[in-house]
């Protein structure tokens, strides 16, 4: 039934580190990720879940091994290359936000996608219509100083929902965040992947959020452990 996978990680290794001190952070990895799904990664602190996450979308490129987007590889590329592939399929959210502090929450979003060649007068547009989306539509001009941790990850989401990715990768998006904001930041990201079909991967170490999970994978020592 299933067909290719959007993401693939193909036998990736991981090494920081040389000589005496190279440490495995990832060791042979094999992971499909397909469009529709809320992937969680789990597993204990220092096991490699924000490493494979970063060699997912990109932001690090692995010591050995491959990863393909929508069969596209994206290592062995220039960085210029990785970068194209990066702004073109993938949004990122992370635990603390990531937000610019002196623009406002529609700046925040025009300039991700200024980064991504949208004119100015459409960036406007979809910065409006994605803050209206996670429920910020009354705080076009606000300073992300002004809102609550919800709020703010609610923006972030906002802005990575904007570029429209294929995959949408989170880095602990609920650990600052009560239950209700944190659910809240799921039910968005599972309807992204659910109703428009689009791959939510998170890696996360909150139980409140577990029922969200479509897969859960866990790691351990850097490697994917095989349930059983
Ligand atoms: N830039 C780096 N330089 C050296 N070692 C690193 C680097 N980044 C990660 N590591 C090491 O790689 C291993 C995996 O780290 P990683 O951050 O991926 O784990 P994690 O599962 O995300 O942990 P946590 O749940 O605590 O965030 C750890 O031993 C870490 O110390």
């Amino acid at each position: 039934m299933e067909s290719r996978p959007l993401l693939e990680v193909r036998d990736v290794s991981m090494v920081f580190g040389s000589g005496e001190n190279a440490q495995y952070a990832l060791r042979d990895v094999d992971l499909a990720v397909f469009d529709g799904e809320v992937l969680m990664l789990r597993g204990p602190s220092g096991s490699g879940k924000t490493t494979l996450l970063s060699i997912m979308g990109g932001i690090l490129s692995p010591t050995s091994g491959d990863v393909f987007i929508d069969g596209h590889a994206m290592t062995k590329r220039s960085a210029a290359e990785t970068s194209a592939l990066r702004l073109q399929y993938f949004g990122f959210i992370f635990q603390d936000y990531n937000l610019f502090p002196t623009l406002s929450c529609s700046q925040n979003i025009q300039v991700a996608l200024d980064l991504r060649g949208v004119v100015r007068g459409d960036a406007r547009r979809i910065a409006a219509q994605t803050l209206q989306e996670v429920g910020l539509g009354n705080k076009q001009d606000e300073m992300p100083a002004k809102l609550s941790g919800g709020q703010k990850q609610r923006l972030a989401v906002a802005r990575a929902l904007a570029g429209s990715p294929k995959v949408m990768l989170a880095d602990e998006p609920t650990a600052a965040l009560d239950s209700g904001n944190g659910l809240m930041i799921m039910a968005l990201l599972r309807d992204l992947a659910h109703a428009r079909g689009r791959a939510v991967v998170v890696v996360t170490h909150d139980d409140r959020i577990m029922p969200y999970a479509d897969r859960v994978v866990h790691i351990e020592d850097g490697r994917i452990k095989v349930p059983g």
